[in-house]
């Protein structure tokens, strides 16, 4: 059989009733060129897996930010009503979603909530135009209007109408927008209402021991240029460390970090693997590659006092978070003994050195949920934490989450330091509560 032409596709139609095979020869122009051409940008194009994390990032957003669905569907960040807080965050452009948007929205919505019956539709619909489930209605009549036949959609008319009839004023419509069966930790409305804070750390007036202070740590490289720490808590320690890196490094960390991103991963059993509480791109950048990364290192060390170096802390990772990119409440350290962070042979991770190399323009708080506090992306500072007691257990209290990011490009690099290294530094003790 002679070979196709070059701009064509061939396609083998299978004919019923035992006839032959016959081989149709369907001549495209161009379409070689389309083929290469769409081939060569592919892999930059989004995929399944990204669609549906955008929708179920800005579902997110609705959730821990409690948004008004009727101002995130004109692009505003609005708080649902019974909120007594102000807007979180007005854009400069208002993007409102499309229909077809709201439709893809709920489709996940639905896959995600088990293929709930309740909601179904409704859901759409009622996300497609805020909550109006009158509105629903027309559109779902009219559809049948063009589809008489669909009884799934004259299914969904009888239901809107019986709504309509049970709460004509469509009063509770953004009470049905609450999806069913969101996974319900014990800490999530803690967690959720650190994040709608935008930041909330005790003031000094609140806890006369906390204060500002220049800090030499006992080391020459801070002699002629002191430390700017803000105590945040004594109890979990934790202290905020402003201008740590100037802007010139921020960005150099992120350019090394860039073209090594991948999709950021979290500890399972004795394995680590992507998880929907973590969503991030992250890389992790050994000191060798330039000569940046030394310096900081060096910093780190005269920051903390403490020894970090290989194998008694990790390399710097680099994180980065897109819209809707969050971090749920998590330990840093180990809290199994399988878990892969023991592979390094050097302990637990007692202490955090967390660098906010960006800024964003909302959302995106590191919240310490038991502590009750959450800190605001503060540019170049640098948020240190004892994970561990100094009898060696985890600390409950440090459990911590990234918020959401409700806009702009955050990025984070967390140096880990583990427990070996640094018995003279950080003596161990007894006392549960050291
Ligand atoms: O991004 C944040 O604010 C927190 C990040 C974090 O906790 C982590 O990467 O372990
Ligand atoms: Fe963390």
């Amino acid at each position: 059989m002679a070979a196709p032409p070059r701009n064509s596709v061939t396609s083998q139609c299978g004919l019923r009733g035992g006839a032959k095979r016959r081989v149709v020869t369907i001549t495209v122009p161009g379409f070689t060129v389309l083929k290469n051409g769409y081939q060569g940008v592919e892999k930059d194009l989004p995929e399944f897996e990204d669609l549906e994390g955008a929708a179920r990032a800005v579902m997110r957003l609705q959730d821990v930010y409690a948004l008004s669905v009727k101002g995130l569907v004109r692009g505003v960040f609005q708080r649902a009503s019974g909120t007594h807080l102000p807007t979180l965050y007005s854009p400069g452009h208002l993007f409102s979603l499309s229909a077809d948007d709201c439709f893809h929205i709920g489709k996940v919505s639905r896959r995600r909530s088990g293929h709930q019956k309740r909601n179904d539709l409704t859901f759409v619909l009622s996300l497609f135009q805020a909550g109006n489930v009158s509105y629903a209605l027309s559109l779902s009549r009219e559809f049948l209007h063009y589809d008489p036949s669909n009884k799934r959609v004259a299914r969904n008319v009888l239901k809107y109408e019986k709504l309509l009839g049970e709460n004509p004023d469509g009063a509770e419509a953004e009470m049905m927008l609450q999806r069913p069966n969101v996974t319900h930790l014990e800490t999530r409305d803690l967690y959720e209402e650190l994040c709608q804070t935008l930041g909330s750390r005790p003031t000094q007036y609140q806890s006369p021991d906390l204060h500002c202070s220049y800090e030499t740590n006992g080391s020459p490289f801070l002699i002629l240029q002191p430390i700017k720490r803000e105590l945040i808590q004594w109890q979990p320690y934790v202290a905020l460390f402003h201008d740590f890196v100037s802007d010139l490094e921020a960005e150099t960390i992120k350019k090394l970090a860039a073209p090594w991103l991948q999709r950021s991963v979290v500890a399972s059993g004795e394995k680590q693997q992507k998880a929907d509480y973590r969503i991030s791109k992250s890389a992790w950048l050994k000191e060798t590659v330039d000569p940046a990364i030394v310096s900081l290192d060096r910093r780190i060390a005269a920051l903390t006092g403490l020894n970090i170096r290989s194998p008694y802390a990790e390399f710097l990772q680099v994180v980065n978070y897109g819209l809707g990119g969050h971090y749920e409440p998590h330990f840093d350290h180990a809290t199994s003994r399988k878990s892969p962070l023991y592979r390094l042979k050097s302990g637990n991770r007692i202490a955090t050195v967390m660098i906010y190399l960006s800024s964003v323009e909302a959302g995106g708080s590191t919240a310490f949920i038991y502590a009750n506090f959450s800190v605001p992306v503060v540019k170049n500072a640098a948020l240190f934490w004892w994970n561990l007691h100094r009898n060696g257990e985890g600390n409950d209290n440090t459990l911590h989450a990234g918020c959401p990011v409700l806009a702009g490009d955050k990025w984070v690099a967390n140096k880990w330091i583990h427990e070996y290294g640094q018995e003279f530094q950080r003596p161990c003790s007894s006392d549960p509560n050291d």
